[in-house]
């Protein structure tokens, strides 16, 4: 594989030193699964535990449809969304995935979901909708989600409300995507409560179907009402079919068991993770009588990999020699390679003084992301300092979306660290209800429930860091055994620091994210009823993605790495 490491999509991406992997269980049903890629399909140039790109992913799939073959066992290959947001080249393109979305194209999954983030934006919503879910046929599954037809003015599914399907050697799948119930959407489209949904006809219908087992795709965290909405629904028709949940939203790997004969996985983020699960025990034929088999355990095995070539050849590979690169995995790494020079993205901005951390450390510590994103990054280039009032900035901390590594910041970092485009909004207010802003909004309801309670981490000093996961299977689910990388949750808000040395009624302007202006409004009302406030565009040079960028050109540019 090093033979060509020139034509790499980002070439010098570190490899992992070689370890021991135990081999994967296969069984009647194997499953791999993505989520949450959002737009990593270039691989971590600067993480080795995650350096392989979506030509890699390709020949991977090529090798492990040919172990399926020769096991003649049955293979699904899923993603669960999240598509849009998160690396530039999908977001640096004039028409956001104009350039990923043909690349996801020619990856042969099985079964598809839409995520949260192909509904935040009209223009996404729609392309999803007329470019991107046409070409999966009836792969492409949005049971719950519809969109206002610009040309006909009906409102249709963006994709298809299920899939009925046979596999290679038999296996006849019933399959459905859900989205969890996302408050957010664009207003063209629809989301339907998950709990709604499963009393419709046509899901109910769908029941009567003659299938080996049910397939849940789901952008939907696999332990939220709105997944076990549905394992319920199609248990109460079927005490003893098995039922397998793909979900995602949470960035997390979990597993989940929600009777002996239903599962659920959830696969990380940003192409870190390929998921893995094997179900054994579904052609067992005495089954197809349901009552013969309630409570009858199926053997499942879950296994999270790290998306590496390494993993990709020692799971794939008949044996060690063989030839891993697939003529259609290079031209895919090719084809990134183009679309990466095309778009510029790694071009140095700056030089980066230190790692930066998301999640790693309190916000309060020097090694914070957010702690740089609220005392300087904001102050640097949102604050206007033309403006007669002090300016105080409020962004959500989940506009910050990945580590800031120390070393060259490429145009593409400005993308995968900080992607959304949103205006800044300000009124201008006494300070003491500016005071009070930020603690306001970090107690109302949040954009996104908290994330699961991460497990307690096992550490071992000997160990690379990465994902130490306990799930309903405890430990032993990492196919690498990493030393844990710490978790410390952020508050959901952070701000710019408040000006000192002013009166109550000296003025301020209070300035925020018209992502989240549907709370600002509400909390200006409730702090000052006497008050009614106006509120407009802040900057309108300056929005979250180039916040970052012109604070690196006007901070760390004139340091060479
Ligand atoms: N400031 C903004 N934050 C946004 C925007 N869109 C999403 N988000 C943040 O992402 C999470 C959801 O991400 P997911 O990958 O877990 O689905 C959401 O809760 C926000 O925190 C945006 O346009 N602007
Ligand atoms: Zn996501
Ligand atoms: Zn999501």
């Amino acid at each position: 594989h090093d033979d060509h490491l020139e034509k790499r999509s980002q070439p010098g991406a570190p490899q992992p030193n070689p370890v021991d992997l135990s081999p994967l269980t296969w069984g009647d049903v194997n499953i791999i699964h993505t989520t949450d890629t959002h737009g990593w399909l270039s691989g971590h140039t600067k993480e080795a535990s995650y350096s392989a790109d979506f030509g890699d992913f390709s020949s991977f799939l090529y090798h492990m449809r040919q172990q399926a073959n020769h096991r003649r066992k049955d293979l699904l290959v899923v993603d669960s969304g999240d598509l849009h947001d998160g690396n530039g080249l999908g977001d640096a393109s004039p028409v956001n995935g104009q350039y990923t979305r043909p690349i996801y194209q020619k990856i042969n999954y099985d079964a598809l979901a839409i995520g949260n983030h192909e509904l935040y934006v009209n223009d996404v919503a729609e392309n999803t909708y007329r470019d991107f879910a046409p070409g999966w046929g009836k792969r492409y599954l949005t049971s719950n989600v519809f969109i206002k037809d610009s040309h006909t003015n009906k409102t249709v599914p963006i994709g298809n409300l299920y899939n009925k399907f046979r596999l290679k050697f038999g296996t006849r799948v019933m399959s459905y995507g859900f989205l969890y119930n996302f408050k957010g959407a664009a207003n063209n489209t629809v989301v339907e409560p998950s709990n709604f949904t499963v009393t419709l006809p046509w899901f109910q219908k769908s029941l009567k179907e003659d299938v080996d087992m049910y397939l849940i795709v789901g952008h939907v965290p696999i332990r939220w009402a709105e997944a076990t909405a549905v394992v319920k629904a199609i248990r109460a028709a079927h005490p003893s079919k098995p039922i397998v949940v793909l979900g995602g939203h949470l960035h997390v790997r979990d597993f989940t068991v929600y009777d002996n004969r239903a599962f659920g996985l959830s696969s990380g983020r940003f192409m870190e993770t390929l998921g893995w699960m094997s179900v054994d025990g579904i052609k067992d034929r005495a089954c197809r009588v349901e009552t013969n088999c309630i409570g009858k355990n199926l053997t499942v095995t879950r296994r999270y990999l790290d998306s590496n070539v390494y993993t990709y050849k020692k799971h794939s590979l008949a044996h060690p020699r063989q030839k891993f690169d697939t003529w259609k995995g290079r031209s895919i790494t090719k084809e990134i390679f183009k679309v990466r020079k095309t778009l510029n993205l790694s071009n140095t901005i700056g030089c980066a003084p230190q790692d930066y951390y998301l999640a790693r450390y309190p916000y309060t510590d020097a090694r914070s992301l957010l702690n740089l994103v609220a005392n300087e990054v904001l102050p640097t280039a949102v604050v206007n300092a033309s403006r007669p009032y002090p300016g105080v900035v409020i962004v959500n901390s989940g506009s910050q979306r990945f580590d800031l590594f120390k070393g060259p910041f490429t145009l593409d970092d400005t993308y995968i660290v900080s992607p959304f485009h949103n205006d800044f909004i300000f009124a201008t207010v006494p300070y003491k209800v500016a005071s009070k802003m930020l603690a306001a909004l970090n107690g109302a309801p949040f954009q996104k429930r908290a994330d699961e309670a991460l497990p307690a981490y096992a550490t071992n000093a000997t160990l690379t860091p990465g994902y130490v996961t306990k799930d309903d299977y405890g430990y032993g689910g990492d196919d690498w055994k990493h030393s844990t990388i710490p978790y410390v949750p952020s508050p959901n808000y952070i701000s710019s620091p408040l000006p000192t040395g002013l009166a109550e009624t000296d003025l301020v302007d209070i300035v925020w994210l018209s992502f989240f202006t549907n709370l600002v409004e509400p909390i200006l009302k409730k702090l000052d009823p006497a008050t009614t406030y106006t509120s407009g565009i802040y900057r309108r040079d300056v929005d979250t993605n180039s916040m970052l960028l012109n604070f690196v050109k006007a901070k760390w540019s004139n340091t060479t790495c």
